[in-house]
């Protein structure tokens, strides 16, 4: 694996910054198929790291072992610095210090905009209800969604209900954040919408692993691209160094595709 991004001007802004996710020598198979093999990455805190690949590389896979939502076979994964692979661990309270969007919302149509919101702090956090709803309405206020907070989510656009899904994400204030294909089924429009929001968050040091089919989305939001293949990580390096001048027979091969 090839990783030209160095330490990068993020880190020369967040000074001292630790290592938020470390992955060694994650394997994972799905039956006899390898779907991860042997994978090693490294996320500093405040760091974007885009996951770019063809379908069935094995990114939804890798954000997917992070959130405990699928065990390793081999190979183990620290939040900062605790092994969360070890069997010992608390699942739950591990997924409750990490913030994950799919691609469809999955918002929950029973409850409010505002109740999505703030769910998971009064559940988990034991948060109250009136400081949990005046955080909410921070959030919802923050992406211009305030008026929507009584509102059931049918009523919210895709990107609304997007939007939503991601403040209700970072509501707890996780100390990481995995957001798989966050864009793939929103117009274009509303991907610019969506895109805003997640550089809000960068800006304001979130740190974040997203897998993504959207290269422009890559190249202005992410510190790093990661382009998997078959389950490995074939390069890394900045934006700029995979797309503009990938030194990889694959990486070039794939990007070469994406045009035609
Ligand atoms: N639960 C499962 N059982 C069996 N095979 C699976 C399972 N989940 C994923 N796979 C297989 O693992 C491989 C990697 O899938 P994964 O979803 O991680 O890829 P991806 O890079 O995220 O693809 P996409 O870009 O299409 O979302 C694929 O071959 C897929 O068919």
């Amino acid at each position: 694996m090839v990783d030209r991004a160095g330490p990068g001007p993020r880190a020369d802004r967040w000074c001292g910054v630790s290592t938020a996710l470390s992955v060694r020598g994650v394997h994972k198979w799905f039956g006899r198929t390898p779907v991860l093999q042997g994978i090693d990455l490294d996320v500093a805190e405040h760091e974007v790291v885009a996951l770019i690949g063809a379908s069935g590389s094995g990114k939804s896979t890798l954000l997917r072992t992070v959130n405990l939502l699928e065990p390793v076979d081999d190979g183990q994964i620290f939040l900062h610095e605790q092994d969360i692979t070890d069997p010992r661990v608390d699942a739950d309270a591990i997924r409750a210090r990490i913030g994950v969007v799919f691609q469809h919302y999955n918002l929950f149509p029973h409850l409010t905009v505002l109740d999505n919101v703030t769910l998971a702090s009064r559940k988990v956090f034991g948060v109250r209800r009136a400081e949990a709803a005046e955080r909410g309405l921070a959030l919802l206020e923050r992406i211009g969604l305030a008026d929507k907070a009584r509102s059931y989510p049918d009523r919210l656009s895709g990107g609304q209900q997007q939007r939503v899904a991601i403040v209700r994400a970072i509501a707890t204030e996780p100390e990481l954040l995995l957001l798989d294909e966050i864009t793939s089924a929103l117009d274009p429009v509303l991907v610019g919408e969506v895109l805003d929001l997640v550089r809000e968050l960068k800006e304001s040091g979130s740190t974040i692993v997203m897998a993504t089919h959207e290269m422009g989305f890559a190249r202005r939001v992410a510190d790093r691209v990661v382009f998997l293949a078959d389950g490995r990580i074939v390069e890394s390096g900045t934006p700029a160094q995979v797309f503009d001048a990938p030194e990889q027979e694959r990486t070039r091969d794939f990007l070469a595709r994406l045009h035609h």
